[in-house]
């Protein structure tokens, strides 16, 4: 039994308290089919999102079979489904793909044979089956609320949430979709509550919430709810909720609630006699509830499935294939083109002294202006280098996290663990971070060799590309959208050429600030000290920025990737619902 007492949730809105939900009670047994309605924007969702424990509730008590959830915990992920509005599928995956990895992430599975029953049943349940092979990004309207609550059904929830599964769809499929949540209220005692805003088909209801202005308007049988209005037609419903206010409703239904909950259960004890609903025994006192839950898998099948599922989704996904390729071929071409002015002799200064002074100084002018050259030339293909990999590592993180967020909350709710999650992107990045890196370097390295060590130069063009994705994933990870995310790393890359001082020299005052953040002045500042001693003084000739030791640099970029992946986990683990 799900059960509300004065269930209040309050926003806070200029020093005041602003109830979105105010004082719902109602009682809700095992095997009842709910909906809740009511005129748009009267607080369905956010009661629903209140039941669910998403939105912490101001006032009242929730309880579920008899336990305080506010004081005894909540729901167990397997204990609840919940439905969102959005799509909670990817749209490269096959429906059966989809359902497989619902399962993988939500429920410990003995063997692939528990694995493949649970996925099979829960595809029959739905109706999915004949469908089992299509792409998501393919299937209709009607088809994606199958699947969101097929990916809901694996871990077999007592209680389902379902918010406006129905919206936008045609009537046949909109009774399609009310009659398989009425069959599955029908199981196992599960008790399932749809939000909707549609009143058709109230009939397959054993109960109505109307609610108005987030007070409780009304709570019973659907044929009783044109009498207890004083209307002909449910149609007529809400133009009548308008012409009183909430709380004069509100206080009028506290006057009939009663009679109106004996005639609910006498429908459900006739439902019950007919064997129409047939409601699971409660577990013995000697069964521990728990027992019954379905257990979470652990973490290492979380991250595999993630990391297999994202690598399968990247493979789909023809466009970001093209572009990372496309990237990684075109860059490296770019810098070879101009390594060829890096390419040219240093000549030394002639220790043997002329008697002709003025051709000494020639000589002197022209020695120096060919140092100027070719240490510029390495300076600015060092540069070329670590701003595209910090290009590159913006691209391969900046919407990572953003671009799924509705998705990732959706399942961080069913179970997921964050640091699975986690680590699952960091596997998947680090394999882009290395191809990327290392072709860069080895590449232009082939046409133009690196005159120093060049394992050291490889490194700090590794750190850079990892140093700059790291930022853009903790950059998605904190904000709220993945366009937000996308431009913010967009300007985050912007500025690492002008900031890091190896074109201009910044002033000193500015220097001092911006230097411990810019990654490409490490990175550079790095490669630079490892070239040889003749090509670093004509580096060193033509720039104006100090360069710092090799350790420092090594440091300051650990650093980075340490603190962004700090961050990545703050913003994975705070919930971000909109
Ligand atoms: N976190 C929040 N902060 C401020 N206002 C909110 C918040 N959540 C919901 N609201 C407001 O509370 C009201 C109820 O929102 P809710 O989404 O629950 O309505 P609804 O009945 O589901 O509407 P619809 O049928 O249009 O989806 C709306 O006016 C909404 O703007």
């Amino acid at each position: 039994m799900l059960e509300l007492k004065e269930v209040s949730f309050a926003i806070r809105k200029d020093g005041e308290d602003v109830p979105l939900v105010d004082r719902v009670s109602i009682r809700v047994p095992k095997g009842h089919f709910m909906a809740i309605v009511g005129p748009s924007g009267c607080g369905k969702t956010t009661l629903l999102k209140t039941i669910a424990g998403l939105n912490p509730e101001s006032g009242g008590a929730l309880f579920w079979d008899g336990r305080d959830l506010s004081k005894e915990g909540d729901f167990s992920p397997s204990e609840i489904g919940y439905v969102p509005q959005f799509s909670i599928a990817y749209d490269p995956l096959t429906v059966d793909e989809s359902v497989e990895a619902a399962t993988r992430l939500r429920v410990r599975c003995e063997d692939t044979e528990e694995l493949d029953q649970r996925i099979d049943r829960v595809l029959e349940e739905t109706g999915l089956r004949p469908i089992s092979d299509r792409r998501v990004k393919v299937l209709s309207g009607g088809q994606k609320r199958r699947l969101g609550l097929a990916m809901e059904l694996v871990s077999d929830p007592k209680l389902l949430l379902c918010d406006e599964v129905t919206s936008g769809l045609d009537p046949r499929s909109e009774r399609e979709i009310v009659r398989l949540m009425y069959d599955l209220s029908r199981k196992d005692g599960r008790i399932v509550l749809s939000v909707t805003h549609s009143l058709a088909h109230l009939e397959l209801y054993d109960s109505i919430l109307v609610l108005h202005e987030g007070r409780v308007a009304f709570h019973g049988p659907p044929d009783q709810m044109t009498h207890y209005f004083s209307v002909n037609d449910t149609e007529e419903i809400y133009p009548r909720l308008a012409t009183q206010p909430s709380e004069r409703w509100h206080s009028s239904w506290q006057k009939h609630s009663e009679s109106y909950q004996k005639m609910m259960d006498k429908n459900r004890a006739r439902l019950m006699n007919t064997g129409e609903l047939i409601v699971p025994a409660a577990p013995g006192a000697d069964e521990p509830a728990e027992s019954k839950d379905v257990a979470l898998p652990g973490f290492f099948t979380q991250f595999a499935t993630l990391l297999s599922r994202r690598w399968r989704i990247f493979f789909r996904d023809r466009g970001q294939v093209f572009l990372q390729l496309a990237i990684i071929l075109i860059f490296p071409v770019l810098v070879t083109i101009f390594s060829e002015k890096a390419s040219g002799n240093i000549r030394r200064f002639s220790d043997t002294r002329s008697d002709d002074l003025m051709a000494e100084i020639q000589e002197q002018q022209s020695v120096r202006s060919d140092q100027a050259k070719v240490g510029s030339a390495i300076s600015g293909i060092i540069m070329f280098q670590v701003v595209l990999l910090s290009l590159m590592g913006s691209n391969n993180s900046a919407r990572e996290i953003a671009g799924e967020r509705p998705i990732y909350e959706k399942e961080k709710f069913g179970g997921l663990r964050p640091s699975a999650y986690l680590t699952s992107k960091v596997a998947f990045l680090a394999c882009l971070v290395i191809g990327q890196s290392l072709w860069m370097a080895f590449f232009v390295n082939f046409f133009g060799t690196f005159r120093g060590d060049f394992i050291q130069h490889a490194g700090f063009l590794l750190l850079v590309n990892a140093a700059m994705t790291a930022i853009c994933l903790a950059v998605s990870s904190l904000m709220r959208t993945a366009e937000q995310a996308s431009l913010l790393s967009i300007y985050l890359v912007g500025f690492q050429l002008p900031l890091s001082g190896a074109v201009l020299a910044l002033p000193e005052s500015v220097e001092i600030f911006t230097r411990p953040f810019i990654s490409a002045y490490w990175a550079w500042s790095g490669s630079v000290e490892a070239l040889q001693t003749q090509v670093h003084d004509a580096v060193k000739s033509v720039i104006d920025t100090s360069l710092s030791a090799q350790e420092a640099c090594l440091y300051a970029l650990g650093a980075h990737i340490v603190v962004a992946l700090i961050a990545t986990w703050a913003g994975a683990r705070r919930p971000q619902w909109d």
